[in-house]
């Protein structure tokens, strides 16, 4: 994959940012309707599949268990689904790459397979947990083994599952939707309670799948034993890559950028909320269903930010964007406190630390905590930060530089493709000056 390319970045400051930014389709999305479409009955037509590393993990990987997908065009897919039981296993190990949402709702599917199956990922990824998903997956009767809870993952198969009620310890879309893709092949029903409610693509796209499923925030419920009929997706633009953009136009004076057709599941617009509590312009105009998501197009202009202690109750909704959160943060004025996402740990790379240090080399004042980080902003520096392979971190640096003192170096950006493949292109369309070395 791409984590074995070296590729650095150098971000320089711009005097302003304008124009349309098309972002590339949402990365839930895009696993889930592969996961679905393949073990539906017929043909499901994908379209805005993202055309990233981790999601074309997730297709080679039902490729290789026997389905198969035609790409007529970028972000099109043809899957002819082999129905419920229909997955032949593979000899060969299956790698999910950098994705942890692919490995781990992978992991609930092959659960309930007749057949043996192993996942494997990158250096990242083999550093995740991954008990979270097998400790409730065994109480479903599941065998899957591994050394010390992190992958590669032995998925023993032709075990009878049977359903549970869950309640999870910790708000992850990722567990759900692992134990509701086992609950398709358990006997009897399995119900998944959640401390906080988090994205609910799973449960919305099983009902358009035409599979009885009960769903309200927080709570999910379904039963075995039923069929998923082929349909056909939309995937809106991914929130979490449009979240760049809405920070990087906050933060650099002069700035307007519209971003159309972007998904706005309540679940996943937290970082909405979090700037606009800091003082950022932003509005959504036409808003419409796409796919059955709400969708909508966000204007985001240049406000002067202040810091905000950020309200705990949106963390899950915005889990993915704290590295664009803390690049806000360094530049509002005042102090920014973060608590109630120790989450940020366990992601592509430990994202408190990797921040608190990226920020610290440019000199920025942030104290991390357990849970968070205290942030005093201010004025961003110049200098070399790591993103540890971590795409978020990479985005989020490129956005830094815009407003830095001098040039802004960030090292290890390959993974960058693995959900957002051309933002390069894209930064630089709308006015970013980003540039590549090495
Ligand atoms: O279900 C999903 O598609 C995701 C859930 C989140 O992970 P957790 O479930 O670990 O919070 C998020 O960080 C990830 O990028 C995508
Ligand atoms: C955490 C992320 O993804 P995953 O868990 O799928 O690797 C992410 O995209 O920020």
């Amino acid at each position: 994959m791409s984590g074995a390319q070296r590729l650095d970045w150098v971000s320089r400051p711009v005097s302003s940012l304008q124009g349309d930014v098309v972002v590339p389709g949402d990365k839930s999305v895009s696993h889930r309707s592969m996961m679905l479409s393949a073990i539906a009955e017929g043909t499901s037509h994908i379209r805005g599949f993202l055309e990233g590393e981790d999601t074309r993990a997730t297709a080679a990987v039902l490729s290789q268990l026997g389905v198969s997908i035609e790409a007529p065009s970028a972000g099109e897919r043809i899957v002819h689904g082999v129905g419920l039981h229909g997955l032949r296993g593979s000899d060969k190990s299956l790698d999910c790459g950098n994705a942890g949402t692919g490995m781990r709702l992978l992991t609930g599917l092959l659960a309930g397979q007749s057949f043996d199956s192993t996942l494997i990922g990158d250096e990242s990824l083999s550093k995740r947990p991954m008990r979270r998903v097998t400790d409730p997956l065994a109480k479903m009767g599941a065998q899957i083994d591994s050394q010390d809870g992190l992958p590669p993952l032995r998925v023993r198969g032709g075990r009878a599952l049977h359903g549970i009620r869950y309640e999870l310890p910790v708000a992850s879309a990722q567990v759900k939707s692992a134990l509701l893709l086992a609950g398709l092949y358990a006997e009897g029903s399995t119900e998944v309670i959640e401390p906080h409610p988090t994205r609910d693509y799973t449960e919305r796209m099983l009902a358009a799948f035409g599979w009885p499923i009960v769903f309200s925030p927080g709570h999910a419920k379904l039963e075995g034993g039923h069929r998923l009929c082929a349909t056909d997706v939309v995937v809106p633009a991914d929130f979490s890559s449009a979240a760049f953009f809405l920070v990087a136009a906050s933060i650099v004076p002069g700035s307007t950028l519209r971003l159309p057709a972007v998904g706005l599941n309540p679940r996943r617009t937290g970082l909405l909320e979090a700037l606009q509590l800091m003082g950022a312009d932003i509005h959504v105009e036409n808003r419409s269903e796409s796919g059955g998501e709400a969708v909508g197009d966000l204007v985001v202009r240049y406000a002067p930010l202040h810091g905000i202690e950020l309200p705990e109750a949106l963390v899950p909704d915005m889990i993915d964007e704290f590295p664009a959160l803390f690049i806000a943060a360094a530049v509002a004025k005042g102090r920014t406190v973060i608590r109630g996402a120790a989450e940020l740990r366990v992601k592509e790379s430990d994202r408190i630390a990797t921040m608190a240090a990226g920020m610290r080399a440019l000199g920025v004042r942030i104290e991390e905590t357990p849970d968070g980080a205290i942030i005093d902003g201010g004025s961003i520096g110049t200098g070399t930060v790591e993103s540890h392979g971590d795409h978020r971190i990479a985005m989020s640096f490129a956005a830094a530089g815009l407003v830095a003192e001098g040039e802004v170096t960030i090292r290890d950006c390959a993974n960058v493709a693995t959900s957002f493949p051309g933002f390069l292109e894209l930064a630089n369309g709308c006015g970013f000056a980003l540039s590549t070395t090495g």
